[in-house]
């Protein structure tokens, strides 16, 4: 007989589950209120009784902790139930071993496992068990998954799907397919929420795979636009933190986004799931701090911004050129030259009476020639004196000894990494090839390979990260990922798009970042969730992607209006801002070329309420928003208007990209406007 096989039995079932769960909350109260009424008690003790004895004291703090400890454990627990009170499970399984003597097991699927001690029985399994991803893997009939002890196969003889919300359950669907598609209808229907949330109740199979790979040292993940990359992403990591719980913690994980804004998008996933969130940075940040801050450089929204309102033809060949793998051989040839012709040994009059010798001087930095260059310097001077000390029993002062450290270091032509970097193309005959802008301020595209030399010459910095993630790693270029590998030896995820590039002349395919690597396995997401399929088809026009696939969701058309005059433009906008406030969807991005268009739109629209999101914003704000199509890259929006889509503004390659990004963002409407004679010819 089937456990639980009607509706009315799966309501009421649910509802013993939640009071069992309101209960066991109950009691982790009471649990909690006993630890803290006895740490307070100890407190007290120690406060009235200052002359107790040492041992009594140190027996004290070891209950202290001991209580610390396990009220720490118990307030998790506490955390953990409450947060699937609401929302227990959202599937299930019923599961037989083929062993003799197994039965059929109902396994109900949630964001956590439910144990309860009092019946010894797993109620809720935790999505990430591994016997939960046949949920995910398999429809009826034969499965199996991977055990701690091994595979288990078996059988599947019913799949089911709820929808729970509130304690309560709106429906539930008894499906065959892997996971239903109605249930993800649903789902891709419903609004933008504030920001991105977790998908754990739709995970597709082939995002299964990806999230619960373990093989892979370097996985490189290229996924179309609306994909899921970055959700899966997400997924990946509270995948891991569960499988790795006692080797790999939230601290451990590195988020390489960005941006700020997009940070803060993507923060509530893991934190529903059950996680804390992880350190995020960003790529410049990452190169400017192996360079001690040293430098000014132009960011890379500045870079890009560059490219789209004043694309000088030396500027582009400049990136171009430092974007290649050519450029990094080279770099690789001038680090050889530096080893061989930096190093100049001269004699040094240490004393009246001694003097060390230029050959044994220039000896000894070939014979260290396992340390960076820089780092040689200390472990040479320290030689040379024990050197000294056994072949002529002759001991030096601390200030003979630091003299000494001081003439060799100075007898290295390569201790300024920007000196050592203009030679490089002095040596390279390409001294064109480097531009420092006004202020002295570097171009983004030389701070990566002046790290990259920095590291050659002055060894890394040792961190502690054990998983890196990168996101839309088609924005960096192959020098930037040779410095990541140096500094990050650990496991990573990398993910992105070609198609989504804001540095076309900079950037870097799944292939091209394999290859800079010298490792990783590529994985394709090729069906896209985002968007309904006429607004996937529309942007297929702007770049087509053969292996793209829209998930079967219409919508309307998107609309294309045309305008006499600016004016008539700017009043058609405000108008699809009405129409937008009078609907349900929740959020409108209206995405410009550039920032300062973005700025000028703000101005000439008037509106309260309109939030301008610029490259120094930090936090995604849910509502009207108008941004530009570089911030805009990795957000998406109930409806999106995209202005100004003549044929000047829209003209080039990388305005091409811009406008493929900004229509991939709209998830159920979209509306482009222009004033004047032609349209871009991209649409
Ligand atoms: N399996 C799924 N179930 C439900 N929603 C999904 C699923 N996969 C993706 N989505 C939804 O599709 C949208 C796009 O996801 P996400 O932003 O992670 O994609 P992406 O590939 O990183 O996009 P892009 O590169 O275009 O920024 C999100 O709204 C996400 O919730």
């Amino acid at each position: 007989m089937v456990f639980n096989q009607t509706e009315k039995q799966e309501r009421s079932y649910l509802q013993q589950i939640i009071s069992r769960l309101k209960k066991i909350i109950s009691h982790t109260d009471a649990s909690v209120k006993d630890h803290v009424d006895t740490l307070a008690a100890y407190k007290d003790y120690l406060w009235n009784n200052k002359d107790i004895d040492p041992h009594e004291i140190r027996s004290m703090r070891e209950s202290i902790l001991n209580h610390f400890a396990i009220g720490e454990s118990v307030i998790d627990k506490r955390k953990r139930l409450a947060k699937i009170v609401d929302i227990p499970y959202f599937g299930r399984i019923d599961f037989q071993e083929k062993n003799e003597n197994c039965s059929v097991i109902p396994v109900y699927i949630g964001i956590h496992t439910f144990h309860d001690s009092e019946s010894r029985t797993t109620l809720i399994y935790d999505w990430r068990a591994p016997i939960s991803s046949m949920f995910y893997d398999y429809e009826l009939g034969e499965a199996f998954y991977q055990s701690p002890w091994g595979e288990v196969k078996g059988d599947i003889s019913l799949k089911r799907q709820y929808r729970i919300r509130d304690g309560k359950m709106e429906f539930m669907i008894e499906s065959a397919l892997t996971v239903h598609d109605d249930i993800l209808q649903k789902e891709l229907s419903s609004n933008a929420d504030d920001k991105m949330k977790n998908i754990v109740a739709t995970i597709q199979r082939e995002q299964n795979l990806i999230i619960r790979n373990e093989e892979s040292r370097t996985l490189i993940i290229q996924g179309v636009a609306g994909s899921g990359k970055t959700s899966i992403a997400l997924h990946r990591i509270a995948y891991l933190l569960y499988t790795f719980k006692d080797s790999i913690f939230s601290k451990d994980i590195l988020i390489i986004s960005p941006n700020k804004v997009f940070a803060d998008y993507i923060s509530n996933v893991l934190p529903e799931l059950g996680e804390e969130t992880v350190p995020e940075t960003s790529m410049e940040q990452v190169l400017s701090e192996v360079l001690d801050h040293k430098y000014k450089y132009l960011s890379f929204f500045e870079q890009v911004n560059e490219l789209l309102t004043k694309p000088v033809p030396d500027f582009i060949e400049r990136i171009q050129y430092k974007s290649s793998f050519d450029f990094i051989s080279s770099l690789d040839r001038f680090i050889l030259h530096i080893e061989n012709h930096y190093f100049k040994a001269e004699d040094v009059k240490l004393t009246q009476y001694i003097t060390v010798p230029a050959e044994f001087i220039e000896e000894q930095f070939h014979r260290f020639n396992r340390y960076p260059m820089r780092q040689r310097f200390e472990a040479m001077t320290e030689y040379m004196l024990d050197m000294m000390k056994v072949q002529y029993a002759f001991t030096v002062t601390t200030a003979e000894r630091n003299f000494l450290k001081k003439e060799i270091k100075r007898m290295f032509a390569g201790n300024n990494d920007l000196q050592v970097y203009k030679d490089f193309f002095e040596w390279m005959g390409k001294p064109e090839m480097f531009k420092m802008r006004k202020n002295r301020t570097l171009e983004y595209a030389d701070l990566a390979p002046i790290a990259y030399l920095h590291i050659a010459l002055e060894g890394g910095t040792k961190n502690s990260v054990k998983h890196l993630l990168i996101d839309e790693m088609q924005d960096y270029s192959p020098i930037q990922y040779k410095v990541i590998q140096k500094l990050f030896p650990c496991r990573k995820t990398i993910l992105g798009d070609a198609s989504q590039s804001v540095n076309p002349y900079g950037s870097s395919t799944a292939d091209m970042i394999r290859k800079a690597l010298v490792t990783g396995e590529v994985m394709k997401l090729c069906k896209s969730y985002r968007s309904t399929c006429e607004i996937t088809d529309f942007a297929q026009k702007i770049r087509i992607n053969t292996e793209l696939e829209p998930v079967a969701r219409h919508g309307e058309k998107p609309h294309v209006l045309q305008f006499n005059n600016e004016k008539e433009e700017l009043s058609a906008i405000k108008d699809l801002i009405l129409t937008y406030q009078a609907s349900f969807y929740k959020s409108l991005g209206i995405i410009c070329k550039t920032e300062s268009q973005a700025r000028g739109m703000v101005d000439k629209l008037q509106i309260t309420d309109i939030h301008f999101l610029s490259s120094q914003s930090s936090a995604f704000v849910q509502g009207i928003v108008i941004t530009s199509a570089h911030m805009a890259k990795g957000l998406e929006f109930d409806e999106v208007i995209i202005p100004q889509i003549d044929d000047k503004n829209y003209h080039s390659e990388i305005d091409r990209s811009m406008l493929y990004v900004a229509t991939t963002r709209a998830m159920h409407r979209l509306t482009l406007t222009y004033s004047g004679l032609k349209r871009t010819p991209f649409i």
